[in-house]
């Protein structure tokens, strides 16, 4: 297992060769993004609120908190967490369950995503995907775009204000949701400024690994009126779904505790219900 500390600087710095791995592609892809940006508009794909199909999932369920299912098969912090990785089962079962939307780890080297998962799920299981990335560059959402993602996550503590102000906007002229993650104060006031409407409250600290659902009591307070609010990481019964839904949050996001599970349909079930 990698250390807690470098961690994030080891992933920032393989990402950084990737990106430089796409320039050969660039204009390919922010041609193709766009033009399938304007066939989505065409087709009515932005809310009056200025939000996507993604955010509009999570406002629209039908369940008290939505649920948004993550797709990862390991993390640095817990290792390889399902085995066998059994990808087509696990988006049967999601799609039994019906969840609300998607997260599906698009980062290779340190958490075994794939691109291609993203573009396979949104198919599978019909709902939308936010690509799980670590995103510094608007290369990285044309090529979301491009693979069919819904939303992007950008994620504070690794922008500073000005990239995340011109990644949202990137975001948005694509007819992508950006799902802005936080995990302190200091984060939430640049998802504020920067305008966020859609808010990922993490857990799990990036640079310890230490997850503490207190967080989200310390932050939900902070963020505008009217922000649409997720919780994420180390949640795993309903007690916690029932205590940030207290908070206001509009959507838990699971990753781990569903996919340690054979049968992920049942455990959807059985921490934030079926639809009735
Ligand atoms: O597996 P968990 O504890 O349910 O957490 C899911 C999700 O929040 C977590 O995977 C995550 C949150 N932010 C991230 C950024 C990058 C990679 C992964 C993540």
């Amino acid at each position: 297992m990698e250390s807690p500390s470098s961690f994030l600087a080891q992933i920032l710095a393989d990402k950084r060769r990737e990106v430089e791995g796409l320039r050969a592609s660039a204009a390919d892809l922010a041609y193709l993004a766009r033009k399938l940006a304007e066939e989505a508009v065409s087709a009515g794909a932005e809310a009056p609120e200025g939000t996507f199909a993604f955010a509009r999932a999570l406002v629209v369920s039908p369940r008290p908190v939505a649920v948004i299912a993550e797709v990862k098969r390991r993390s640095p912090s817990r290792g390889t967490i399902r085995e066998p990785w059994d990808v087509y089962a696990v988006a049967r079962g999601y799609a039994e369950a019906q969840v609300d939307a998607l997260s599906v780890l698009a980062e290779r080297v340190h958490f075994a995503g794939d691109p291609l998962y993203v573009s396979f799920f949104r198919r599978a299981v019909g709902r939308p995907v936010l690509w799980k990335d670590f995103v510094f560059d608007p290369v990285q959402i044309d090529l979301a775009r491009v693979h069919g993602a819904d939303a992007v996550l950008l994620i504070a503590r690794i922008l500073d204000e000005a990239t995340l102000a011109a990644l949202l906007e990137h975001a948005r002229s694509l007819a992508l949701d950006a799902l802005v993650e936080v995990h302190d104060e200091f984060d939430a006031e640049k998802a504020v400024r920067a305008g966020a409407r859609l808010v990922g409250i993490n857990h799990r600290d990036l640079t310890s690994f230490r997850v503490d659902l207190g967080v989200s009591e310390r932050i939900v307070p902070l963020l505008s009126p009217g922000t649409i609010v997720v919780a994420e990481s180390g949640i795993s019964r309903p007690e916690d779904v029932a205590r940030l839904a207290r908070l206001g949050v509009r959507a838990v996001l699971v990753g781990e505790h569903f996919m340690r599970q054979a049968d992920v349909a049942a455990a959807v079930r059985s921490l934030v219900g079926p639809i009735s």
